[in-house]
């Protein structure tokens, strides 16, 4: 950076934190007032939660209908759906969840329609499809990608390797050369949140709107596919194109086109994996794995078969990738982080 893209960079960087805050505190009211921020009240259900997100009538219900056993009304006319409506997407032996949700407008992260209500939604899922109208222009894309952004929600990404630790002294420490912003931009957003004794440490090269979403601390990292609909009604060489561009995909719902690789795509975009259970002296249980995201702990399985389980826990045993004397069993504890096909043996009080 030169330097006046330097200074630029800095007196805006505080300028976009001061904002973050701002509009941080308008989505998030503290007192409990008023539906800002609230999703629909749809229990999370299954191993884990996809949500189709798009503009009215791009076939999202539709969708709906094809890949579970719920019909979700489907017509011509916009905003046909009202409320999110939950169906069953079985694979693998896990039971996902699929959110049909209303059609949001330019403006619904403002509020607009049920747009807020949808987005919040939106941030419950593990994976977001983002459902367009093949026949219609990428602005849309943008638009729903813009929305999204606005409510904190940040597709394909990571959490930028940042970590901060209260302290008394105020320790900075960039282990990577930093390209596009600077300590001293970083000490002064930090001390715009009153952080004046924090200890920062930097572990990748982020900008400086990356640190403040790690400031501000609840931004969701979502995957997303693009899922271009009505193929059915463009041109070949268009239906090419669209396929080759990254994270997108091309289906007909309403010709059945490409919706077994959509699936695919879902299920590799959880990465999930399977844990399989075994009571003393039996054998695993094949039949019936524990479906859970990848990263999950022994926590997470005792959570999923019962919810006395981790309060009397004592022990569990793992065969498999997880464990280190492989192929024998490892004792573990609670924190210990399982890996795909698993076995597991629980010990409890
Ligand atoms: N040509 C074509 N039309 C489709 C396809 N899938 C859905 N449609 C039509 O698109 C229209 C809208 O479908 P819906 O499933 O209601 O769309 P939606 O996204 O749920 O709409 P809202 O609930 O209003 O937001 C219906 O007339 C469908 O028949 C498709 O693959 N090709
Ligand atoms: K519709
Ligand atoms: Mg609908």
């Amino acid at each position: 950076m030169g330097v006046v893209e330097k200074a630029t960079e800095y007196h805006l960087g505080l300028l976009k934190a001061k904002l973050a805050r701002y509009r941080q505190q308008l989505l998030e009211p503290t007192t409990k007032s008023g539906p800002a921020g609230t999703g629909f009240d749809v229990q999370k259900s299954g191993d884990a939660r996809v949500a189709l997100i798009g503009f009215p009538s791009v076939g999202k219900s539709t969708l709906l209908s094809k890949l579970t056993h719920t019909q979700s009304e489907a017509a011509a006319y916009e905003f046909t759906t009202l409320t999110a409506i939950p169906g069953v997407l079985e694979y693998k032996g896990a039971r996902i969840q699929l959110l049909d949700l209303p059609g949001i407008v330019e403006g619904a992260s403002q509020g607009r329609g049920r747009g807020r209500q949808v987005v919040s939604t939106a941030k419950t899922a593990d994976v977001i499809l983002i459902m367009l109208d093949a026949t219609k222009s990428d602005e849309q894309r943008r638009l729903l990608e813009h929305e999204l952004d606005a409510v904190g929600i940040r597709l394909n990404k990571s959490k930028p390797d940042v970590v901060f630790k209260k302290r008394t002294t105020g320790g900075f420490n960039s282990t990577v050369k930093l390209t596009k912003t600077d300590e001293k931009t970083i000490r002064t957003i930090l001390a715009g949140y009153k952080l004046h004794n924090c200890d920062v440490m930097i572990r990748e090269d982020i900008t400086t709107d990356e640190f403040i979403d790690v400031l501000i601390g609840n931004r969701k990292y979502i995957p997303c596919i693009y899922v271009y609909n009505k193929i059915d009604s463009i041109s070949l060489e268009q239906v090419d194109k669209i396929a080759r561009s990254p994270q997108s995909l091309v289906i007909s719902c309403e010709m059945g086109l490409n919706l077994e690789y959509l699936v695919s795509r879902i299920w590799e975009e959880l990465s999930m994996v399977k844990i399989y259970t075994k009571k003393r002296g039996a054998h695993p249980d094949l039949d019936d794995p524990v479906c859970l995201r990848k990263g999950s702990t022994i926590e997470t399985v005792c959570n999923s078969i019962h919810r006395s389980l981790a309060p009397n826990f004592r022990y569990a045993l793992v065969w498999g990738k997880s464990s280190k004397f492989s192929p024998h069993a490892q004792k573990v504890s609670l924190t210990h982080a399982v890996q795909d096909e698993d076995v597991v043996s629980i010990f409890t009080k």
